[in-house]
């Protein structure tokens, strides 16, 4: 488990002073896979230096499994990094080494023998299905192959977290998928603790159990998929399930609502459940559903008459664990 308190970084720009980090706390369970979504500058980069110990931050700690690292010295700097695994956007690999030599990097930066070396090597192959390319270089690697072999890399130390910085920025969109499928892979078969630094929704949607959004140095945001989208006016909620722009003008006056549920959360389908209880017409100008963490979600605007009741349904929608927000009326 790898938990983060309270970080903060404060760089100094001549008399200048910027926050970068104002406060961060987070923490992930082994074996699930975080994801920390923001914009430029919202201070993605400045939390990946400190979590790799390439800088301090100025208060605040990490701890893998309760150790501490933020106050090691720089002599057990070496072995507290290799308990983090890192995957960078563009694989970082040794142009003048093979795949198997590049992912034996840092076994041999650590000294270990020649066999167990090897033996390691050959297990990350398979696992990240790179077998057949063990003796290519990297320019004869596609960049999905490339990734691949920097995620192999990044696994040879056991490290008991994977952080992986914009992973699949660099690639196309069906080579994104390929990736994350890898990292939930690799998450299964080692139950690896993964963090997954981006500015994609997309790789959230696709790979993660929960996630925080980074905003200006703070987590504004957080929780499991399923947590955040049920706070309909969240951002998350929004970005994760986008609706298509705003309510087009010619409809007649009435209510727009907008409703996001669960497959689970919802016991009765909701739509035909307004019609038959309330008697009224109900109008879908927009939805959105989409699988997220393993459970499916809709999101819907929907327009009803003036007449409705509309208290009444609201009371009603939240009973069979619909969330509502009424955008008009
Ligand atoms: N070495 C530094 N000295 C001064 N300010 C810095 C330094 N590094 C980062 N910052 C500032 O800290 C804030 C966060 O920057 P950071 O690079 O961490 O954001 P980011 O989310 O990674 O952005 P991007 O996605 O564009 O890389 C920004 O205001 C940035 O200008």
């Amino acid at each position: 488990m790898i938990t983060i308190t309270d970080l903060r970084k404060v760089y100094r720009q001549g008399d200048r002073e910027v926050v970068a980090l104002d406060g961060v706390s987070l923490g992930v369970d082994k074996g699930q896979i975080h994801g920390i979504i923001g914009h430029s500058g919202a201070g993605k980069s400045t939390l990946v230096r400190c979590l790799t110990l390439l800088d301090r931050p100025t208060s605040g700690s990490v701890s893998l499994d309760g150790r501490d690292l933020s106050g090691i010295s720089d002599k057990e700097l070496l072995t507290a990094r290799r308990r983090i695994g890192m995957v960078f956007q563009h694989a970082n690999l040794f142009d003048s080494r093979t795949t198997a030599q590049n992912i034996a990097y840092p076994l041999e930066l650590v000294g270990t023998p020649k066999d167990e070396t090897r033996a390691k090597v050959d297990e990350l192959l398979q696992i990240v299905g790179l077998a057949r390319f063990a003796d290519a270089y990297p320019s004869q690697l596609s960049g999905g192959q490339r990734q691949r072999v920097g995620i192999a890399r990044a696994l040879a130390t056991d490290p008991d977290v994977l952080l992986c910085d914009e992973p699949t920025s660099a690639l196309d969109p069906a080579t994104t998928d390929e990736i994350l499928t890898l990292i939930k892979a690799v998450r299964d078969r080692l139950n690896v603790t993964v963090l997954i630094i981006t500015h994609e929704m997309n790789v959230v949607k696709r790979a993660c159990d929960s996630v925080s959004l980074l905003e200006a140095g703070r987590i504004v945001e957080h929780g499991r998929l399923a947590e955040v989208v049920a706070d309909i006016d969240g951002r998350l909620a929004q970005a994760l399930l986008p609706l298509p722009g705003d309510a087009p003008d010619a409809i007649p006056a009435g209510f727009i609502l907008e409703l996001l549920y669960s497959g689970d959360q919802a016991v009765e389908p909701v739509i035909s459940s307004l019609t038959r209880r309330f008697g009224v017409d109900v109008n879908v100008l927009a939805g959105s559903v989409e699988h997220l963490g393993g459970t499916q979600f809709a999101h819907l605007r929907i327009h009803l008459p003036t007449d409705a009741d509309i208290e009444a349904i609201k009371t009603h929608l939240g009973a069979i664990g619909v969330a509502v927000s009424v955008k008009e009326a």
